[in-house]
């Protein structure tokens, strides 16, 4: 089979699900794309993507998921196991996650088969119904502990379409990684209303200090490497300091947050190894505090 010939699923069309989805489009594959309520609507008229790239598309868009051979989940956390059910009512293929947070692998498998895990440092945005693309990043696809041909095929559709992306066996240390740097970036800017950089202030960082220290208390009981874990959160703070985290956004545009499946993860997952998070609690409360307002 002609690489080209594979049909792309994109479960979950909005900011993140639109690049993905668009990208692969402009580079000759099939693709299929779920939406829902306004995002439907839009997407019926047709994808229009700014930025980086300008492109304007039809694309074939409905609210049921439909065979294919890949399927690219991009809803936000919290919507994953209703994901996972429409998409078990179908044969979706290659599952891969590229949201943020903690558990979607498990959640996902849970329904599915084949479900290889992602972290991705692409970045877009939606802002008058225009996907906007505000940075390239890179991709890492895969399981633990080996290298499967799904992940290969994933690497290699994803490639072709033009995105920096690797197939890895370790995609529980980068899926924890990019969380422990959520998990001190975006509560503590989402309650300051501050730009990322604000979390190397000294007060503020020996906060950051006892997040990422309970993190790396359960990464160590999972078996998850966690060398050099402080200076790569103080590098993404540095790199992105004048940057609005993802969670300040949620919280400005009145939305909900991710905060149950970052913060809130490593609260869970500590509560059930019997060690403590308090800090983690601490900014998971602040943060659902602030949601319900
Ligand atoms: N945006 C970015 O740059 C990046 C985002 N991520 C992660 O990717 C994930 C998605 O983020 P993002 O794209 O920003 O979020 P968005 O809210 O823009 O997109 C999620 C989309 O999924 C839709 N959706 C949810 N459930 C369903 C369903 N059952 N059927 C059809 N559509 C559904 C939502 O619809 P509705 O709005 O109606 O709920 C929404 O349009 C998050 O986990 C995020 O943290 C990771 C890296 C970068
Ligand atoms: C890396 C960071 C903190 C960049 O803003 C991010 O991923 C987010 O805002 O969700």
């Amino acid at each position: 089979m002609n690489l080209k010939d594979l049909k792309i699923q994109i479960m979950g069309s909005g900011a993140i699900g639109s690049l993905f989805g668009g990208l692969i489009q402009l580079s000759g594959f099939d693709v299929h794309f779920v939406a829902r309520r306004k995002r439907l609507e839009v997407l019926k008229k047709g994808l229009r993507i700014r930025g980086l790239i300008e492109a304007d598309l039809d694309v074939d868009v409905s609210e049921k998921p439909e065979n294919a051979d890949i399927t690219i989940v991009a809803v936000k956390a919290y919507d994953t196991e209703n994901a996972a059910e429409l998409l078990s009512k179908v044969d979706c293929g290659v599952v891969l996650t590229i949201q943020n947070g903690l558990g979607n692998v498990e959640r996902l498998s849970r329904k599915l088969k084949r479900v290889i895990g992602g972290v991705t440092t692409y970045g877009a945005n939606i802002k008058d119904d225009i996907v906007f693309y505000a940075g390239e990043g890179v991709t890492f696809v895969g399981n633990d502990g080996y290298i499967s041909e799904d992940a290969l095929l994933v690497e290699r559709v994803l490639k072709e379409s033009g995105f920096n992306c690797y197939a890895v066996d370790n995609i529980s240390e980068r899926i924890w990684r990019k969380a422990i740097v959520n998990a001190v970036i975006n509560p503590i800017t989402a309650i300051l209303k501050v730009e990322n950089g604000r979390v190397l202030d000294e007060g503020l960082w020996s906060i950051a200090k006892l997040v990422i220290e309970e993190g790396k208390q359960v990464m160590e009981r999972l078996g998850i490497n966690v060398d050099g874990l402080e200076e790569a959160v103080r590098e993404v703070a540095v790199k992105t300091a004048r940057n609005r985290s993802s969670m300040l956004q949620d919280i400005m545009a009145g939305r909900r947050t991710e905060i149950d499946y970052i913060n809130g993860e490593i609260v869970r997952l500590s509560d059930e190894m019997g060690i403590s998070a308090c800090a983690n609690l601490l900014l998971t409360n602040l943060v659902k505090a602030m949601e319900e307002k």
